[in-house]
């Protein structure tokens, strides 16, 4: 018998009403201990990237298939390194949902939304294993899409008696700050930022280092988000050699993250390990998260968009 085919549409609005960050971080936390168990049987190549040297972009293709769910699924990301005064966004995504068995698409969804609140709950998630016992305050490093969704979980997740914000422009720290649902103080500097911060997000589309270990407090926790390529950065060397360095995945950090490449960083972990018990969080120690995002991340988002679109149609 052949597969119905009836593909489905789900635009950015839907899949904002139906992810959740409370759904989102349990599933994402059994995702990743998954990935990292030695006989894992979800499937994720490394990220394929094709340039697109006109544009100064590159389109990432991330098929993922979560085994145990039998879910499969590709996102298409398109990111590029705009002027520092533009306003696009630096990432646009779809999401392809694929019946495993007969091969037709299911569903084409919005993969912006999913992109942004994966990886903020993702950061989240190396915040709560990694972050010191008694986090204060919180600096985020950028004032994008990636940010805000970044303030959004960590807001919604933890208590911080201070928020800040950095950004190369005064007016979208400004912006930024009047977006978000809480006190945001605007900082001038990189270094007004993070002096004291115990966690720091940096989600900037710089490709030269941004935050410099000599300003970073002995013993916080940053999530790194921005620098996917393999020569592209945001943290200097102090920070990633005085660090315990966790990532998402050992295999694509290997290939993508200028962070560890260029550093010559050790990885320690990835927080899977973490999640599992088979690696330590040394809280206590600085400890640099080093994200790039994985198509299971996707795959686990967009289940769950799915599966609250099937509930509501
Ligand atoms: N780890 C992951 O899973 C993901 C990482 N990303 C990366 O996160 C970063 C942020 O993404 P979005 O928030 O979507 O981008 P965005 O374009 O919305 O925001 C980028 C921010 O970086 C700032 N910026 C631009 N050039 C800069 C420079 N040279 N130095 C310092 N700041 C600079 C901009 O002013 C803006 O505040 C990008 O590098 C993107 O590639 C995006 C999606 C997923
Ligand atoms: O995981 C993702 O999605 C992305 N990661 C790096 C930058 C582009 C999008």
């Amino acid at each position: 018998m052949d597969s119905p085919m009836i593909l489905v549409v789900i635009g950015k609005n839907e899949v904002e009403e139906f992810l959740h960050y409370k759904d989102l971080i349990p599933r994402l936390e059994v995702a990743l201990g998954e990935f990292s168990k030695p006989d894992r049987e979800d499937i994720q190549p490394v990220r394929c990237t094709v340039p697109l040297q006109r544009y100064n972009g590159f389109l990432g293709l991330m098929p993922a298939y979560l085994a145990h769910e039998d879910f499969l699924c590709t996102k298409m990301v398109c990111f590029y390194k705009r002027e520092s005064g533009s306003n696009l966004p630096s990432t646009r995504a779809t999401v392809l949902l694929i019946d495993p068995e007969y091969g037709n698409v299911n569903a084409v969804m919005d993969g912006d939304v999913i992109t942004a609140k994966r990886t903020a709950a993702v950061s989240a998630i190396s915040a709560k294993l990694l972050m010191p016992a008694k986090s204060e305050v919180f600096t985020i490093l950028g004032s994008g899409h990636q940010a805000l969704s970044h303030y959004n979980v960590f807001t919604e997740t933890f208590s911080f008696k201070q928020v800040r914000v950095w950004s190369w422009r005064r007016e979208s720290s400004e912006r930024f700050a009047q977006a978000a649902l809480g006190p945001v103080t605007v900082c001038e500097s990189v270094e007004e930022a993070v002096n004291g911060a115990d966690v720091i997000v940096t989600a900037t589309r710089a490709t030269e280092p941004v935050l410099f270990g000599q300003w970073v407090k002995p013993g916080a926790h940053v999530a790194a988000v921005g620098a996917c390529r393999p020569d592209w950065r945001e943290l200097d060397d102090v920070l990633m050699s005085k660090a315990e360095v966790y990532v998402d995945s050992r295999e694509g950090a290997a290939a993508e993250s200028g962070e560890v490449i260029l550093s010559g960083a050790k990885v320690f972990a990835e927080l899977g390990e973490v999640l599992n018990g088979t690696r330590p969080a040394q809280r206590e120690k600085t400890t640099v998260f080093k994200s790039l995002g994985m198509g299971i991340q996707d795959a686990v988002a967009a289940k769950l968009v799915f599966e609250q679109w099937k509930r509501h149609h």
